[in-house]
């Protein structure tokens, strides 16, 4: 191991954005390296590192922009990117750091997209037509990350995809399908490389417009939700009721266009049960992992089984894959965005580009009205008029959404229940994983979810 592996090896884990917290790193390689920006021994340098994991018999990659700079030259602000001091070939020190945090090197990236090349293993495509403005730093967004977001003014956002997988990311595959829609951020570039091995190009960033001014639908929703808190407050005076309505109609025409542009297909009836094992498949392997879990297996396997005998065939489609609120913006004139289709990050991207059921993203959203409420609850236990009211919130939301959805020109949620109900479930087991692995303290949301039957019936009219 070179003495930056063995750097990386300490620092990767550390990261929000790195998928295989708790298992040790049994390897770790640098695969590719590629020098974006050399300004001498004095500057600071940035390469773009392709590195490999290797944990518990899986094989995982992950990229890491790398700043370095002379040793004892690293700007205050930018103390907390340390990864740590290597010695350059010429023998003296640098201090290497995380270049996302940089601001002077991330102008440079925008820079190579406002002179695209496809040339080279590593190349800064834009969309054709397409003039990137340069001139602004990229600032790294804070919140709640499975990747790096970086924000050039009020222009454009830099999504880094953390965690590679070779071939096309569905975010930009599926956005660039989209394109034109209202309901997603315009795409307008993305930076592919050749990765050894692969005839396809892999997409390491994807570049969107920046839409100035938008809330997330968690902040909006958990802010709705809180408002509960005031003592006299009613479900449904504070019920986000017509936010969600829209949202669900924004949602089934997203599905609609989807489905023009990119194939469909019709699972058979055995096709359904294979999917109803592969859900099985999951919760015992989450079961293992969390040990909570493993008491509610029955109650879930019930639902599971109800959907295998589902007997009529489910219309499949591509989806966003991963829906829940923090994957849509509220734009300034009320209306929604949808963001990040890149599916759930832990599974492969090859099963991530199948296509699947609509319904599994209605149950996303379904699950995150829940979530907003279970949040709140698990914030302040023991309240019983809060817990009638959030439930309340969650449930006319749902409702309002489910309306929304089937309103919009999607399949009518109320008349698939079971359907809806397994895709619930197995969204709950997947976040009890997650959660178990990232957010140990919001582990109680998902699994209390569970053992409350993962509201059923699904929709309560
Ligand atoms: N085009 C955009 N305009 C405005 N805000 C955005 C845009 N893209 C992303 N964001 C903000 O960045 C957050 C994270 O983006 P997302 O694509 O969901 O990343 P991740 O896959 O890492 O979760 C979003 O919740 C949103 O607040
Ligand atoms: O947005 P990401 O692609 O990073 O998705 C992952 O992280 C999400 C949390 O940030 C996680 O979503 C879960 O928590 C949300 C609240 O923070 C909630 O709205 C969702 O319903 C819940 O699933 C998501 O599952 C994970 O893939």
């Amino acid at each position: 191991m070179s003495q930056l592996e063995e750097l990386l090896a300490v620092w990767l884990p550390r990261q929000r954005w790195f998928s295989g917290k708790g298992i040790p790193i049994r390897q770790i390689r640098i695969e590719s390296r590629h020098t974006l920006v050399s300004a001498g021994l004095e500057g600071p340098d940035l390469t773009l590192l392709i590195i490999k994991t290797g944990q518990r018999g899986h094989d995982s990659r992950y990229q890491v922009l790398l700043g370095s700079r002379p040793s004892r030259s690293l700007p205050a602000d930018l103390a907390g990117a340390a990864i740590g001091v290597c010695q350059s070939p010429g023998g003296r020190p640098r201090v290497i750091y995380d270049a996302a945090h940089d601001v002077q090197l991330t102008a440079m990236l925008l820079e190579r997209f406002a002179a695209p090349s496809g040339a080279g293993r590593v190349r800064f495509r834009t969309l054709p037509g397409e003039r990137v403005r340069t001139g602004s730093a990229g600032r790294m967004l804070t919140g709640e990350q499975s990747n790096t977001s970086l924000v050039f003014g009020e222009d454009y956002v830099l999504k880094m995809f953390r965690r590679v997988w070779p071939g096309p990311n569905p975010d930009l595959e599926l956005n660039r399908a989209l394109s034109g829609s209202p309901y997603v951020a315009r795409p307008c570039g993305w930076i592919e490389a050749d990765l050894p091995g692969y005839a396809v190009p892999t997409t390491l960033a994807m570049l969107q417009t920046y839409i100035p001014g938008a809330v997330d639908g968690w902040v909006l929703a958990t802010a709705s939700a809180e408002k509960l808190m005031g003592g006299s407050g009613r479900a449904t005076e504070t019920s986000f009721a017509e936010d969600a309505a829209l949202l669900g109609r924004t949602t089934a025409e997203v599905h609609r266009s989807l489905a023009r542009t990119l194939p469909t297909d019709v699972l058979s009836v055995t096709a359904v049960a294979e999917l109803a094992d592969a859900m099985v498949e999951r919760l015992a392997m989450a079961s293992a992992e969390v040990p909570e879990l493993a008491e509610h297996a029955p109650l879930v396997m019930e639902a599971y089984s109800e959907f295998a005998r589902v007997d009529e065939p489910l219309p499949i489609q591509r989806i966003h894959g991963d829906y829940h609120l923090g994957q849509v913006i509220r734009t300034r004139s009320g209306g929604w965005v949808l963001l990040d289709f890149e599916g759930e990050p832990t599974v492969s991207v090859r099963e991530r580009r199948r296509p699947s059921s609509p319904l599994r993203d209605v149950a996303g959203m379904l699950r995150s009205f829940d979530y907003a409420a279970g949040y709140l609850l698990v914030k302040h236990p023991g309240d019983e008029e809060l817990e009638w009211s959030a439930r309340a919130w969650a449930r006319n939301n749902r409702e309002a959404f489910c309306r929304g959805y089937a309103d919009g020109g999607g399949a009518d949620p109320d008349k698939h229940l079971t359907v809806l109900r397994a895709f619930e479930f197995d969204k709950a087991v997947y976040e009890v994983l997650y959660e178990a692995r990232n957010r140990p303290d919001w582990l109680r949301v998902p699994l209390e979810s569970i053992a409350a039957g993962a509201s059923k019936p699904p929709v309560a009219r």
